[in-house]
């Protein structure tokens, strides 16, 4: 009998290092896949479509709304990002693990909708240096990164709402405990019930 995968949803602020520590876990964990958003934001230098994000027309997000395309979607910084349902249910229905990294409006959606996912958040060591990283980053403009540390504020205080707080100081650290994390996670009996199940198969001795 195969277990459904582990959803797994990240949020925290811009700049918190979400998107550098997904990259380490799905080089280090095996059966992990991650779920490319769409968003109507433009690419930055380097992303590439179908792999960072697929970038779409406010025209095209807005038929895939109606078209109820998104297990969530959301506006944040003034543009549009969305999950596609389809392959994340197929993937967890497979019984890959999935990892979706979001803001926190569209974290509780997936909550509603899948109270059993982890939700975990990635909080900066400081505001000082969320700015710094930001600002290393080189990606925003001095407008795009000072709404971005505002928002961080308002982002902190939704930390209550997730399983899991991650503050990602020294990287390795951070991958480390995001690692520890989901074997946990995946460990709990509630997900294991394939196991017993098997057993009860093999009958009595
Ligand atoms: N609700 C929702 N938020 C998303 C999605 N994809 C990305 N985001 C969030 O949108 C915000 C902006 O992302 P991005 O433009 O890549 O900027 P960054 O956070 O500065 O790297 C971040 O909080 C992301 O987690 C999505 O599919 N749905
Ligand atoms: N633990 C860390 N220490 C120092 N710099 C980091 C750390 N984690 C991420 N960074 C850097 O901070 C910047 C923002 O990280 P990024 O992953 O893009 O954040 P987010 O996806 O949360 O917006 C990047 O330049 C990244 O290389």
């Amino acid at each position: 009998m195969r277990q459904s995968g582990l959803l797994i949803v990240i949020s925290g602020p811009s700049g918190a290092g979400k998107g550098t520590l997904c990259k380490a876990l799905l080089d280090r964990i095996n059966n992990l896949e991650y779920s490319v958003s769409a968003t109507t934001r433009q690419p930055r230098n380097g992303e590439i479509d179908g792999q960072n994000y697929y970038f779409i027309t406010e025209e095209d997000f807005m038929q895939r709304i109606k078209q109820k395309d998104f297990l969530e979607w959301a506006k944040v910084y003034d543009n549009y990002y969305g999950t596609p349902k389809k392959p994340v249910l197929e993937k967890l229905k497979a019984g890959k693990d999935v990892i979706l990294e979001i803001d926190i409006q569209g974290a509780m959606e997936v909550k509603k909708k899948f109270p059993e996912g982890v939700f975990i958040f990635i909080a900066p060591p400081s505001i000082k240096e969320l700015k710094m990283r930001i600002c290393k980053r080189g990606t925003e403009t001095e407008e795009a990164m000072l709404k971005r540390v505002k928002s961080a504020y308002d982002e902190l205080k939704h930390i209550s709402e997730y399983d899991y707080v991650v503050v990602n100081d020294v990287l390795d650290k951070a991958v480390n405990k995001l690692t520890a994390i989901i074997i946990a996670e995946k460990c709990r009996v509630k997900r294991n019930l394939g196991y017993y199940f098997n057993i009860q198969q093999e009958g009595e001795i």
